[in-house]
C-alpha cells in the first residue's frame, strides 16, 4: 500500500486531474471513524491499516464528490475541490503579500480605520487583518490617547503578549529598560525581539503625548528589501537566508539575558515565500556562527541589505500623532523613529505570531 499511487478526477472539473498516493488517501478520510468533527482532530491510527491495503473501487458522485472503497471494507467520501487544493503544487496564499517602497505605500489602500468602528464591525477587524497580511501595516484612528483604550483596541482583535517589557508597554526617555528606545535618540530601522525563540509577531505603538521636536516613526517593508537584494545580489541573498545571525538582550539588574540566532530572512520551506525578516543591528551578539574564512562573504552580504533598509526610497517616514495606533507585522516591517526633544510617551504591546495567523485563519484571510 505505501507505494501504490491512485489517478482522481472528476466530470465537474474536466482540466484536473490527481494522482494521490493511496496512504495519503485513507489517511485524510473524512468519516466519522477517522476524524472526529467536533474537535477537528484525527482518530485515525496508521499503525492498525491492513499491511495490503488497496482501493477496490473508485466511482464520482454528484456534488463535485469521490467515493472509495477500500479492500478491508471502509468507505470513505472526499470533495474532489478539497483534495486538490490540499497538494503542495496548488498551494495559494488567500490574501497575497504585496511589497512597497516609501512612494507606493502612500497610495495604497491599507486599513485606516477609526476606534469606533472597529469596536462595532466585525468587517473593520477584517479589514486591519487583511491589511496587516497585505502590507504588513495598519492603523486605527480616533482612539482616545490612553493606554486604556490602546489596549482596548488591540483586545478587540488579539489577546496580548507578555515579555520582560510587560504586557502593555508605556515608555519614554527613562532608564526602565536596558534599552536605547528608552531614550531620545534615533533608531534605525530594525525588528524587534531577534534575541526571542518566537519574536512578536504584531507589534503596535501609539505616541500619547509629545511636546517636542522630531521623534517621526519609520517603516520599511523588509519584503521589498529582501526582493531588492535577491534582484541586485542572488548569491547575498541566498547567504542571509542560510548564516544564522546571533543577537541578545542582555539586562543584569533585572537577571534577563536573552539569546537566539536565525537567518535574516527566513524562508518558507514548503512555498519558498519569505516567513520571517529578523533584522537589529544593534541587538546583534558576538557573530561566531560561521569559521573566520566565510566572514568576508557575509559581511559583504550584510552589508549590502544594510544599504537597501537604508535607503529613503524604502523609508516611509511619518509622524505620529495622540489618536493613532500603528500596527505593523514585525516578522516582515520593520520600524525605527527619528531623535526628539521633549517629552514624548508611546504605549502599545506585542501579539504572538501564532496569534495573528490564528485571527487571520478564523478570518478565512489564510
Ligand atoms: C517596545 N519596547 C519599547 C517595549 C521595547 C523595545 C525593544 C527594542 C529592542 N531593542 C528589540 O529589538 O527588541
Ligand atoms: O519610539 C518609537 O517610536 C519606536 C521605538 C522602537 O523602535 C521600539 O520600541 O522598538
Amino acid at each position: 500500500m505505501l507505494s501504490d499511487f491512485i489517478e482522481i478526477k472528476h466530470k465537474d472539473h474536466p482540466k484536473q486531474q490527481l494522482k494521490l498516493s493511496t496512504i495519503w488517501l485513507r489517511d485524510h478520510c473524512r468519516c466519522e471513524e477517522c476524524f472526529n468533527h467536533t474537535t477537528k482532530q484525527r482518530l485515525l491510527d496508521l499503525t492498525k491499516l491492513p499491511k495490503d491495503l488497496r482501493t477496490s473501487n473508485v466511482s464520482e458522485k454528484e456534488g463535485g464528490k469521490i467515493l472509495v472503497q477500500w479492500s478491508d471494507g471502509h468507505k470513505s467520501e472526499y470533495s474532489f475541490q478539497w483534495l486538490w487544493k490540499s497538494q503542495v503544487q496548488n498551494l495559494v496564499p488567500k490574501t497575497p503579500m504585496k511589497s512597497w517602497t516609501k512612494s507606493s505605500i502612500e497610495k495604497e489602500d491599507y486599513a485606516n480605520i477609526p476606534f469606533n468602528d472597529l469596536l462595532n464591525s466585525e468587517d473593520s477587524v477584517k479589514q486591519v487583518v487583511e491589511s496587516l497580511i497585505t502590507y504588513g501595516v495598519a492603523f486605527i484612528n480616533k482612539v482616545p490617547p490612553t493606554t486604556d483604550m490602546t489596549e482596548m483596541a488591540i483586545r478587540r482583535m488579539f489577546p496580548i503578549m507578555k515579555t520582560l517589557f510587560g504586557e502593555m508597554f508605556t515608555f519614554q526617555d527613562n532608564p526602565d529598560h536596558a534599552d536605547t528606545a528608552y531614550s531620545k535618540d534615533f533608531l534605525g530601522s530594525h525588528t524587534d525581539n531577534t534575541y526571542f525563540t518566537d519574536a512578536a509577531g504584531l507589534q503596535t505603538l501609539h505616541c500619547i503625548f509629545h511636546n517636542g521636536k522630531g521623534g517621526e516613526s519609520s517603516l520599511v517593508d523588509g519584503l521589498k528589501c529582501a526582493e531588492e537584494l535577491k534582484e541586485k545580489n542572488p548569491k547575498a541573498f541566498e547567504l542571509l537566508t542560510k548564516v544564522q545571525v546571533p543577537a541578545e538582550y542582555i539586562d543584569e539588574d533585572k537577571e534577563q539575558h536573552h539569546y537566539h540566532s536565525g537567518p535574516v530572512i527566513r524562508l518558507c520551506p514548503v512555498t519558498g515565500l519569505i516567513k520571517q525578516f529578523r533584522w537589529n543591528v544593534y541587538d546583534r551578539a558576538v557573530m561566531d556562527t560561521i569559521p573566520q574564512e566565510h566572514m568576508p562573504e557575509f559581511y559583504e552580504a550584510f552589508i549590502e541589505m544594510i544599504k537597501i533598509i537604508e535607503n529613503e526610497k524604502n523609508r516611509w517616514l511619518f509622524k505620529l500623532t495622540p489618536g493613532t495606533i500603528m500596527i505593523f507585522n514585525n516578522w516582515r516591517v520593520l520600524h525605527g523613529r527619528e531623535s526628539y526633544t521633549g517629552i514624548r510617551k508611546m504605549t502599545g504591546c506585542y501579539v504572538l505570531h501564532s496569534e495573528f495567523v490564528s485571527k487571520a485563519k478564523s478570518l478565512d484571510l489564510m
